[in-house]
């Protein structure tokens, strides 16, 4: 598989690799290798210039691999003027999934002071911990987390720890992060580097 961005060279060129079961992948590489690149082809948003990216044996965009999966892209894109209840409500709605989850799991990481804050007034720690909290509403088989703990306090990061560690056990959870993980779940490490590549 190949992939990159318009006319630009490519990013990640013959990438062969396969990842399976439940647990945490720790995806590591250097600024610019191609970590967020491989979220967004995960996620279908990006399509392959060669190749497949399939994700449950569907192509990654179709609608079937979207319910299975939830994507916590780098950028937080929050609501500004919803509150952090709002956003919850929607997401839950959205997945057809009950939002008292979606608000047991915001109290968790932290938010509870924050439920009925506009997102736009939110500190820069606690608009990642609502866009984390949006991002995985329900249930699901796949979770991408692209840099999830950049801006996290030392107990939000214990608490998104062991959110982590709960997702892993039935799910497979793809981290990328630059610091590595730690707590419960252990990772296993995928570096994006050809020489570090599974053969
Ligand atoms: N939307 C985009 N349009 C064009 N080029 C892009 C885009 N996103 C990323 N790139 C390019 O793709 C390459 C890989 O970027 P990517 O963000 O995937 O790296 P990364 O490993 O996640 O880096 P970092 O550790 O800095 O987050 C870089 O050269 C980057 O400039």
């Amino acid at each position: 598989m190949t992939a990159g961005y318009g006319e630009g060279p490519a990013v990640l060129e013959g990438l062969d690799l396969e990842l399976t079961g439940t647990g945490l992948v720790w995806l590591v590489g250097p600024n610019g290798r191609g970590k967020s690149t491989f979220v967004e082809l995960a996620s279908g948003y990006l399509r392959p210039r060669v190749g497949t990216v399939d994700v449950f044996g569907v192509p990654a965009h179709l609608p079937t691999a979207r319910d299975r999966r939830r994507v916590c892209r780098s950028r937080v894109a929050l609501f500004p003027q919803m509150t952090v209840r709002d956003h919850l409500a929607f997401g839950s709605l959205a997945r057809a999934v009950p939002r008292d989850d979606a608000l047991a799991r915001a109290e968790r990481l932290g938010l509870g002071p924050w439920l009925d804050s506009r997102a736009g007034t939110l500190s820069t720690g606690t608009a990642r911990k609502a866009w984390i909290a949006l991002c995985t509403v329900g249930a699901a088989d796949l979770l991408l987390l692209d840099e999830p703990f950049d801006g996290l306090d030392a107990d939000s990061r214990a608490a998104l720890t062991e959110e982590i560690a709960t997702w892993a056990r039935d799910a497979l959870v793809l981290l990328v992060s630059h610091t590595a993980p730690t707590g419960s779940a252990a990772a296993r490490r995928l570096s994006l580097d050809p020489e570090e590549l599974p053969a």
